[in-house]
């Protein structure tokens, strides 16, 4: 999922502070017998109050997240709205407010806030595991997305593989062009990375020009394949650049078969040797990597 962390919860708190202010005037209406506006004592209201505004304008967003959390959400301000309507009616007919009342509304407003707070935690959360230039996670929650992959990967019979893949002579497209353009790049990169993946294989930013991906394939065959895939797809998606030659990146790829009991590290471990034997054979390619060879015995005497 992706979206823009900070404006939402830029927003989420505007929302908040809005329905705080609400909160005030329905209380200074109570104590000093005035009527209050139209967003407590219309029907509407919870759809008029800003809070309510916030809701409508961000349900596909609130569905995105959490459906179920999203309609709780949404009931809570409801019901919390229609038991302040009713109290302010009869508050302003004189009347006496039952105490079961008031404790519907404590409730629904309790629930509210503490939907909304952990609303607001989940943004936070969300926000600092995904890395802000490219949108794609970062490497936080790869323990245990690696752990579930392979539990899925054993369940539907098919052969996990972790690529890890590194941009080529990237250090000169900061030089040459500037970090901005660089910037750009990793952008563009990770955008062309996603397409040419499935959904269900989650891609991480693992560090400065360095990607991973979990890939669930067929066997050795298979992987290949995505692997070439992957490499035309970065060498074809020139990156256009105002008044230059398109831009022309290209990666190498280094490849591990992860089985049912390996862990992170080692596999990651691996999949950075392929890579860097990527690089020293030339670059632009994958290497699937395979048992280091044993030493000979010049190696061994040094
Ligand atoms: N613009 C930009 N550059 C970054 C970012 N993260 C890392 N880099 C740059 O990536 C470059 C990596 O350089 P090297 O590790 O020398 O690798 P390389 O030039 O890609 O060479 P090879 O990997 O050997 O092909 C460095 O210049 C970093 O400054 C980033 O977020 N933005």
């Amino acid at each position: 999922m992706q979206y823009q962390y900070e404006s939402m919860i830029r927003a989420l708190d505007e929302a908040l502070n809005a329905h705080l202010a609400w909160g005030r005037r329905v209380f200074r209406s109570a104590l000093t017998h005035t009527a209050p506006g139209a967003d407590v004592l219309e029907p509407a209201a919870h759809e008029i109050c800003q809070l309510g505004q916030w809701l409508q304008s961000h349900a596909n967003l609130l569905q995105t997240i959490n459906p179920h959390k999203a309609k709780a959400l949404e009931a809570a301000h409801r019901r919390m709205h229609d038991a302040i309507r009713a109290i302010m009616e009869q508050e302003l007919a004189g009347q006496t407010v039952p105490a079961a009342q008031m404790d519907a509304f404590e409730q629904a407003q309790d629930e509210l806030i503490r939907l909304l707070t952990a609303l607001k935690a989940r943004l936070i959360t969300d926000a600092i595991r995904h890395d802000p230039l490219t949108g794609l996670p970062l490497r936080y929650g790869l323990e245990h997305d690696f752990c579930e992959f392979q539990k899925a990967c054993r369940r539907n019979q098919n052969a996990f593989y972790l690529a890890m893949i590194d941009v080529d002579h990237f250090k000169q497209v900061n030089d040459r062009l500037d970090h901005q353009v660089g910037d750009q790049a990793l952008r563009h990169l990770a955008r062309t990375l996603r397409k040419n993946i499935r959904g269900n294989e989650p891609i991480y930013r693992f560090g400065g020009e360095e990607f991973v991906v979990l890939l669930q394939t067929r066997g050795a065959e298979d992987v290949q394949h995505a692997a070439q895939r992957l490499l035309e797809a970065v060498r074809t998606a020139l990156m256009p650049l105002p008044q230059k030659e398109p831009l022309a990146l290209s990666v190498t790829i280094g490849l591990t078969q992860v089985q049912d009991d390996d862990d992170l590290s080692s596999a990651l471990q691996r999949a950075d040797q392929a890579m860097y034997a990527g690089k020293q054979a030339g670059r632009n390619r994958f290497v699937l990597w395979d048992a280091p060879p044993q030493p000979t015995l010049a190696q061994r005497t040094g």
